[in-house]
């Protein structure tokens, strides 16, 4: 009997191994961008991604430079960037057929701690004395659910990273993005915003800190910042969209415990239902190179696709008030 009940165990486990291993080679995985690409469509422009080296910020990196892009990194922590960068040269360069080195000027790090707004201002003031150009900006970078703590300016950290230092990267490079025009800016949000409100008397939560509300409030204030843009840049030919991945196996659950007995069910999981990364950049991708969405902005977007939004991430008045706060925190209001 006892025997009976351990193999039909053995048999449903297997059973549902094998349907998760079909649902995985066959499974959605979100709708690719293009079936190989045109190798020249990014030729000539330039493309700044913040987190590069890893998860959808590398995968978004390496899509963008096979279709002949030039990519700046913007990255925190150096020496990852540069192994990150190492390995997406010799892909390049295999790809291409030649030596890693020949695609050497095609890629450039460069150090960017969106945590800190001293961080923020150097990285633009040489990036603005270097590059004559600047065709796409990717605001990718992001910290998710991590323990209470502050950026170098004092700011809540997921709302500093997430919102604030994007929000001064961008103003800082908007110059450049509209002497490049046309142009784009694509912000990486995440579907969580739905989660968040903007809760204006406590932005740094220090009255009270809860982890998941934070990212989703750092998420909902990316969508308001790209609408709120959007309608500042109106007949200036630089475009602005946000986008969400879906969920995606990359390192952004670094805060997150996972005890240690439930982690090969999670491992399995998370291999049989999340996308790559290279799924979920697809979106970013899209936005940043395709055609089909030249001269479109304000929008919002899943598997490349316009999506709804729910009216919180569309009220006009809440994303004005909360540029004018934004440009206080970050010390540019004029
Ligand atoms: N993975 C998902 O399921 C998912 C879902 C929705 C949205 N997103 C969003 O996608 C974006 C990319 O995340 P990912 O999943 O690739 O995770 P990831 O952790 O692999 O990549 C995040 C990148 O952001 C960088 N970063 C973090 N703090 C930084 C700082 N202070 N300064 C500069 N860079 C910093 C990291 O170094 C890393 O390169 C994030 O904005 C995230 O919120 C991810």
């Amino acid at each position: 009997m006892a025997l009976a009940t351990v193999a039909a165990a053995l048999l449903a486990a297997l059973g549902g191994a094998l349907w998760l291993a079909a649902r995985r080679f066959s499974g959605p995985g979100g709708q690719r961008m293009q079936g190989g690409g045109d190798r020249s469509l990014m030729h000539g422009k330039t493309v700044l991604i913040t987190g590069a080296n890893s998860g959808l910020g590398r995968a978004t990196a390496a899509e963008l430079l096979r279709l002949g892009a030039r990519v700046i990194m913007g990255c925190r922590d150096r020496a990852r960037a540069e192994e990150a960068a190492g390995q997406l040269r010799q892909e390049l360069g295999q790809a291409a057929g030649q030596e890693p080195d020949a695609t050497e000027g095609q890629l450039v790090v460069k150090e960017l701690d969106l945590a800190s707004l001293r961080s923020v201002r150097a990285f633009c003031q040489e990036l603005l004395q270097e590059e004559p150009r600047l065709d796409v900006l990717i605001n990718n970078a992001g910290i998710f659910q991590c323990p209470y703590m502050k950026t170098e300016d004092g700011f809540e950290m997921q709302f500093g990273v997430n919102h604030l230092g994007h929000f001064l990267l961008t103003n800082l490079l908007l110059g450049l993005l509209k002497s490049s025009a046309p142009s784009r800016i694509v912000v990486v949000s995440s579907k969580l915003y739905k989660y968040g409100d903007i809760n204006f008397e406590d932005l740094n939560s220090e009255q009270s800190y809860n982890k998941s509300f934070c990212y989703s409030r750092s998420k909902l204030a990316n969508i308001l910042f790209t609408r709120e843009l959007a309608r500042r840049l109106e007949g200036t030919n630089v475009t602005v969209n946000v986008l969400h991945p879906g969920i995606v196996r990359t390192n952004l659950g670094r805060h997150i415990h996972i005890p240690l007995l439930a982690r090969p069910l999670f491992n399995l999981v998370s291999w049989a239902f999340f996308k790559t990364p290279l799924e979920g950049a697809q979106t970013s991708i899209y936005l940043a190179s395709s055609p089909e969405v030249e001269g479109v902005s304000g929008r919002y977007f899943g598997d490349c696709k316009e999506e709804e939004l729910l009216p919180k991430a569309m009220d006009e008045s809440v994303a004005r008030k909360l540029w004018d706060i934004s440009e206080v925190m970050v010390g540019i209001l004029k």
